[in-house]
């Protein structure tokens, strides 16, 4: 397991906020979009939030697996695929959500699927950012971001332990 230089963690309240703030620029995007396919499993949680926000309450599921022991990527598998009648037309007036892209190789497989249809993620790293049409936050490539479904309250050294000089 090789652990990314730098940490992102995101707490509840701000991944609210990101969320929204992707519902905000989707809305401004102009699409009449009839339904959210979300990328389970982190897609569920922005997903709940842009569906609220924009009022679409028809929601899909595509279920793909990829990182199996932690943050290294291992072969990708498709354990569900969306329902017939929103890949005809190839997506089109469909809204994709996922948390996050990183190399991109998640967001390729689910576009492949519905080629017409806007896909938005809330966080995007630069390997992956030519494959969401939205996304709110740019991180670098060596940044490993934390969802707050993942995390736990933990003591925190202080700074002065570890410094130097
Ligand atoms: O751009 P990529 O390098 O393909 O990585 C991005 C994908 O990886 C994570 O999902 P993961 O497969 O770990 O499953 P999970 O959503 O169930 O945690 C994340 O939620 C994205 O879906
Ligand atoms: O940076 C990340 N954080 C959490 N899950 C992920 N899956 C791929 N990249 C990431
Ligand atoms: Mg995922």
């Amino acid at each position: 397991m090789s652990l990314p230089d730098k940490a992102f963690p995101v707490s509840w309240d701000q991944f609210h906020r990101d969320a929204r703030a992707l519902a905000w620029r989707l809305a401004g995007a102009n699409g009449q979009w009839k339904a959210i396919v979300c990328i389970t499993r982190g897609g569920l949680v922005p997903a709940a939030i842009i569906s609220r926000e924009l009022g679409i309450r028809v929601i899909e599921t595509v279920c793909v697996a990829s990182y199996h022991d932690y943050t290294s990527q291992g072969q990708l598998n498709i354990l569900k695929e969306v329902t017939p009648t929103l890949v005809e037309n190839d997506g089109e007036d469909v809204l994709i959500i996922d948390d996050l892209t990183d190399t991109g190789k998640t967001a390729a497989i689910v576009r492949a699927m519905m080629p017409k249809a806007h896909f938005a993620t809330v966080y995007a790293k630069p390997k992956g950012r030519p494959l969401v049409d939205t996304f709110v936050t740019e991180v670098s490539q060596d940044t490993w971001i934390y969802f707050p479904w993942d995390m736990g309250f933990t003591y925190q050294k202080p700074i002065a332990d570890d410094h130097v000089g």
